[in-house]
Formats: structure tokens, C-alpha cells, sequence
């Protein structure tokens, strides 16, 4: 946690979920309106086939909705795509952009995840802008220069904590149930913290830095506790209302 940050607990259903998951979708904005969204911000980004009725499901209560992708440019001929613009249409307030599912499967590099974030921004909507290094990167000790150079390059140099949320997911962590330990996620978060800092000034110290990877209710206290660490973003644990409200429940102890 940073004082003064509110956290914001996000969720990331991937390629996951049909109509029959907006349920728990509807138990999720529920549980925020319940109580939980006094304590945290709480967002979930689902597949654009759902996002329209994702919003629907979420309207009138403090659970918004998200896109987990989106391509650089506002429209034109690039079949399958989608716009941060036919996002925000469909209703979302976030899209996360350089996931490493995408910067793994599709190639995408620092400046294609600059140019998302750019037209993130330019549809008015928040970027999450992921990063975090591989098992084989940890394992060669060169895990604080990765995150440099992602930040260096996917982070574009008017972020600020308005219009960005950084999501440190160390690769080897995200759905393999590992996480690291907590001294790992609190030398990490410090050293984005600090890397924003030279690159952003001060508004580096308000920027929300979410952790994910293996996030689940019996480890959320220990995690989102750690310094720095100011939410997180959750994949496989988003999917079902009781995992996601027990994680978001964590900032009822903390
Ligand atoms: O975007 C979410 C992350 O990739 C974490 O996924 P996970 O919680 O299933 O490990």
C-alpha cells in the first residue's frame, strides 16, 4: 500500500466468459456495492464480445469495466480489431495494454505497447500498462533491468496517475500459482516506483502500481499489503465473484 493511494483491485477474465459468466460479473459489481467500494476501487476487464453487457450488468454501482486490448489506431481497415474508441462505446473506463499474453503471442514490443497507451488516452479512457520480467530473465538476474527498459519504452512520457495504472506481473507468476516472495514484490514495485519517479517527477509517487500473478484470496493480505504494491490485477481468480470479493476483502484488514 502507498498512504494516500487508493488501491484499486482489477480483474482480467482473458479469453474467458459468455453471457453465462455475467452472473458472476453481477455478484462482483454487488459485493463493491455492498460495502467493498468503500475500501477499494474495483474495475474488471472481460473480452469485448461482453463488454457492452458487462457495462449494462455494472451500471449504478461503483464496479467499472474494461478492455484488455485495444490496436493504436481510432479506426480503419485492420479486420478483428478493435479501437480504444469501440471500447469506450462499449462502455469501458480502463484497457489494459502490453500484457505479456500479447507482448508473448501477438509480438508486441514497448513501442507497439506506447502507441496503445497513447490511444488509450486519446479515447479518454485509463491504460493499464503491464510489465514484468520471464522465468528465464529472474533466473539470469536481470529482472530490475527488464522492468527499466519496459518502462522506459511502453510508458509514455506524459503518464501521469489520472491516466495510467502500472501492473508489475512477473511472467513466471501469472496462473502458475508461484508468486514471489514478498521481499521480491516490495524490491520490484520499489525500483518501478523509483524508475517512473526519473522519468514522470512526482506524479510517479500518486501512480497506483498494481501487482498480479497467482493473486487469490489467501495471499491477497500478504500482497497487497507490501509497500508500494497498490492494488492488483487478477486473472484467474476474477472469474468467480466469492475469489475476486475475497481478494477486494483484503482491504477491509489492511
Ligand atoms: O492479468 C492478470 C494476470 O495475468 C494474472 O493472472 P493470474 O491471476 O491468473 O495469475
Amino acid at each position: 500500500m502507498t498512504p494516500g493511494i487508493r488501491p484499486l483491485v482489477a480483474g482480467n477474465w482473458k479469453m474467458n466468459g459468455t453471457s453465462a459468466s455475467l452472473g458472476e460479473l453481477r455478484g462482483i459489481a454487488e459485493g463493491f456495492a455492498q460495502g467493498l467500494g468503500e475500501v477499494a476501487d474495483g474495475l474488471v476487464c472481460v473480452p469485448a464480445t461482453l463488454l457492452a453487457r458487462a457495462a449494462e450488468v455494472t451500471t449504478g454501482t461503483p464496479l467499472n469495466v474494461g478492455g484488455e486490448d485495444c490496436h493504436p489506431k481510432e479506426s480503419g481497415a485492420h479486420t478483428g480489431d478493435i479501437s480504444a474508441e469501440m471500447l469506450k462505446d462499449a462502455g469501458a473506463t480502463h484497457v489494459i495494454v502490453g500484457h505479456s499474453e500479447r507482448r508473448t503471442d501477438h509480438g508486441e514490443s514497448n513501442a507497439t505497447v506506447h502507441a496503445k497507451a497513447e490511444a488509450v488516452w486519446r479515447a479518454g479512457l485509463v491504460a493499464i500498462i503491464c510489465i514484468g520480467e520471464t522465468q528465464a530473465q529472474r533466473e539470469s538476474g536481470s529482472t530490475l533491468d527488464v522492468l527499466a527498459q519496459q518502462i522506459a519504452g511502453s510508458v509514455p512520457a506524459d503518464a501521469n496517475a489520472g491516466n495510467a495504472v502500472i501492473a508489475y506481473e512477473p511472467v513466471w507468476a501469472i496462473g502458475t500459482g508461484l508468486t514471489p516472495t514478498v521481499d521480491d514484490v516490495a524490491q520490484a514495485h520499489a525500483y518501478i516506483r523509483a524508475r517512473l519517479g526519473d522519468k514522470l517527477g512526482a506524479v510517479a509517487g500518486r501512480m497506483r502500481i498494481l501487482y498480479g500473478g497467482s493473486v487469490k484470496p489467501s495471499n491477497a493480505v500478504e500482497l497487497l499489503s507490501v509497500e508500494n504494491v497498490d492494488g492488483a490485477l487478477v486473472g484467474g481468480a476474477s472469474l468467480k465473484a466469492a475469489d475476486f470479493l475475497g481478494i477486494a476483502r483484503a482491504y477491509r484488514s489492511l
